[in-house]
């Protein structure tokens, strides 16, 4: 009985001292939760708030907690707007599991002096190698001739047509932020001239700088694209960029679907104007349009790049620096600067 008093006292107390832990929402279960474990990002210092647990709705569960939230852990799947932000006045730190940054209102944030923290260059390497290796597939036809070999058809229609060398290859990226320099290392490696496009030119490389896409394009044999979604770049490799690109030209897709105006881009595959392309993202995912499946130059990837085991392990770390960090008025681990 005692014990059970004891337990009863101790539970009570634990839950006290929960009750006065700072509060950091999360409104959508972000995929590192099921890939790794929620338990990776246990702290002392503060309690997650699930929203997407709630029978409430959203609006309604913020307004609730309204004075407790001091922090959002965000991912890619839900907005972070103006609506949600004014619900939560304590808020200082929106922090977010994705290394793009197009769900948060960046603008609002910046009103209302909240920080932003993303995943720094936790993903760089691993999406960089899976942006070069689809470039590699696409040029070696490697899924296409996996594809050939488990028909059989090695055997009854004889070889597979060639693909084509990498290196010596002129490629263009778009966006050269730490992703994109980590791409362009690798394509050094191999033999490639590398090029670029972004906001500013980066005075730190001494790579070719576009300030115009359309002219990368024209001036290079593939281009893959690593920016951020934002309005400015919504559907940028549009009709103009794939012609100038052109019949040989190979694209990859690490960023954002709608960054590449997906119809024009299937239009161009289907016709023969560009010659593959290499897509971890899509403009509807998880719905991909079907008339990728048909195309042997097309290689698809789930939207993975940013996805290993050792990535999501880091991540957790920072993730749970940040918010510490932060609730200690320490500075930050990976801080978004625009
Ligand atoms: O695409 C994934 C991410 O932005 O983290």
């Amino acid at each position: 009985m005692a014990i059970n008093d004891n337990n009863t006292d101790s539970n009570k107390s634990q839950k006290q001292e929960e009750k006065d832990l700072p509060k950091v929402v999360i409104f959508l279960p972000p995929p590192v939760f099921s890939l790794i474990g929620e338990e990776s990002f246990a702290s002392n210092k503060f309690l997650f708030l699930k929203a997407y647990d709630s029978q409430l709705p959203l609006l309604q569960f913020l307004s609730t907690h309204s004075k407790s939230i001091k922090a959002i852990l965000s991912s890619g799947g839900a907005a972070v707007n103006a609506d949600i932000l004014q619900l939560l006045p304590e808020v200082g730190l929106v922090v977010t599991t994705s290394a793009g940054l197009n769900q948060i209102d960046i603008p609002e944030c910046r009103r209302r002096g909240i920080k932003i923290a993303n995943a720094g260059n936790v993903y760089s390497d691993d999406v960089a190698d899976l942006a070069v290796g689809l470039l590699i597939d696409v040029l070696r036809k490697v899924s296409a001739s996996d594809r050939y070999v488990r028909q059989g058809f090695w055997a009854t229609k004889g070889d597979y047509p060639l693909g084509s060398k990498l290196g010596g290859k002129r490629v263009g990226i778009v966006g050269l932020g730490n992703i994109g320099r980590e791409v362009a290392k690798r394509l050094e490696a191999f033999g490639c001239f590398v090029s670029y496009n972004s906001r500013k030119k980066k005075p730190y490389v001494s790579y070719p700088f576009y300030q115009n896409v359309c002219e990368l394009a024209a001036n290079c044999d593939a281009l893959i694209i690593c920016c951020g979604l934002s309005d400015e770049t919504h559907h940028m490799i549009n009709k103009q960029v794939l012609s100038a690109l052109g019949k040989e030209g190979v694209i990859v897709n690490v960023g954002r679907g709608p960054i590449i105006d997906e119809k024009e881009m299937l239009r161009c595959l289907v016709q023969g104007e560009i010659a593959g392309a290499g897509l971890d993202v899509f403009e509807n995912e998880p719905d991909v349009p079907k008339e990728f499946f048909a195309l042997d130059n097309v290689v698809l990837s789930p939207h993975r790049a940013v996805f290993t085991p050792e990535s999501e392990k880091n991540l957790s770390q920072l993730v749970v620096g940040n918010l510490e960090a932060f609730l200690s008025n320490k500075p930050l681990l990976s801080e978004y600067v625009d």
